[in-house]
């Protein structure tokens, strides 16, 4: 068998400007410095990937108040609702109003899921700035989740993305089921990559990686992204895990070697597809972000107002947060820079 020599533990080092701050930081040594300083764009999906998946219907006026305590807290991307067929996802059938009622704070993105030209036409008239389109990475997921064949998927999306490029509007690309599919099985890395490629070729500046059902591994992430980042270059590219086998931040980890600049997430862990089996939440936005500041990586946002969200809704849905960090804080650290301290804690 042919084993490549681990690049972890990694060599830590220590950023000199930061010492004198008073605030240690370190970045694995192998981590392109470029890619871990000062930024990684946080795109959070709590409000739709979140709450797609809950059986009982969150009121609108709650929706809204959740992403509003997500940019009170600096989250600068919010995908806020899905205009998907509420035959299929009756919790998201209140897209129009989430949209028509957000106080739209300045600077923060506000996304929408859209599945094909009806759920456009409907999303346009809500003065939407940028759309998602999802593509399935294998033919018995694209069936459960769009009724329809993966290429039948594409041509589709294609017609939405022609549409929202004419219209001023950007497209964000996600292909679903990357690391393996709840209905096929493992998936090969060279039909994720022709996907994306197609998803780039309809006008997406940014294509999302993910493992809805999450099985990947790092192992699998690192074969996934040799085989991506041979069609495209990582700065278009975010991965979203689910963290269904505990291993989002260790196939976050194997992203980073490869550039990657954004990466999507879920407050409190919320998430999963109610067509993809076996699928639970996403990689917790509050994980992420604690994570991030022992990197040393920049996210400019506030881990206290964070976890204050978190709890939000997590208190609405009478569950406790899926986020070990959201649980773990407690009441003890209610001082953003002491909680920075502790993440990033060399000494
Ligand atoms: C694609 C369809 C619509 C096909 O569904 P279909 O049943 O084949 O579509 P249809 O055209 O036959 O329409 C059926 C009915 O829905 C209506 N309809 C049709 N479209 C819309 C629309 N946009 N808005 C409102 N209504 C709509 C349409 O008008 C009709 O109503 P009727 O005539 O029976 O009264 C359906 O399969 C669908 O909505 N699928 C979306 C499922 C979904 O939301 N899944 C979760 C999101 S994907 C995900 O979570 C993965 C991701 C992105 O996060 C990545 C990851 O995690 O890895």
């Amino acid at each position: 068998m042919n084993i490549t020599e681990p690049k972890y533990p990694p060599k830590i080092i220590v950023t000199g400007d930061l010492i004198k701050s008073g605030l240690y930081i370190c970045i694995p040594e192998n981590i392109n410095k470029s890619s871990a300083v000062p930024e990684l764009r946080i795109y959070e999906v709590g409000a739709r990937d979140g709450l797609q998946n809950e059986s009982k219907f969150v009121p609108t006026d709650i929706k809204i108040e959740l992403i509003h305590k997500l940019a009170a807290a600096g989250i600068k991307n919010i995908e806020s609702a899905s205009f998907v067929s509420p035959k299929w996802v009756e919790q998201m059938s209140d897209g129009t109003e989430v949209m028509k009622n957000l106080k739209r704070t300045s600077g923060v993105n506000y996304p929408v899921l859209i599945p094909n030209l009806k759920g456009y036409e409907t999303a346009k008239k809500c003065n939407i700035e940028e759309i998602a389109i999802f593509p399935a990475g294998s033919e018995g997921f694209s069936q459960k989740n769009l009724n329809c064949s993966v290429e039948e998927g594409l041509k589709r999306f294609k017609l939405v993305a022609d549409q929202a490029v004419k219209d001023g509007i950007r497209v964000r690309g996600y292909v679903s089921c990357v690391l393996g599919c709840p209905y096929d099985g493992p998936i090969s890395p060279k039909t994720i990559a022709r996907i994306t490629e197609e998803l780039f070729s309809m006008g997406c500046y940014e294509v999302s990686l993910g493992d809805t059902i999450g099985v990947g591994t790092a192992g699998s992430v690192r074969k996934l992204m040799k085989e991506i980042v041979a069609v495209t270059t990582p700065d278009k590219l975010a991965l979203h895990f689910h963290d269904t086998y505990g291993q989002g931040l260790s196939n976050l980890l194997a992203g980073l070697e490869f550039g990657i600049k954004t990466v999507d997430s879920s407050i409190s862990g919320l998430g999963g597809c109610p067509f993809a089996r076996g699928a639970s939440g996403n990689l917790a936005t509050e994980d992420l972000v604690y994570f991030l500041y022992g990197l040393g990586v920049n996210t400019n946002v506030d881990l206290v107002k964070l976890v204050e969200a978190g709890r939000y809704i997590s208190n609405f849905l009478a569950k406790p947060p899926a986020s070990k960090v959201n649980l773990a804080l407690g009441d003890r650290f209610k001082n953003h820079e002491d909680i920075i301290k502790m993440a990033a804690c060399t000494v």
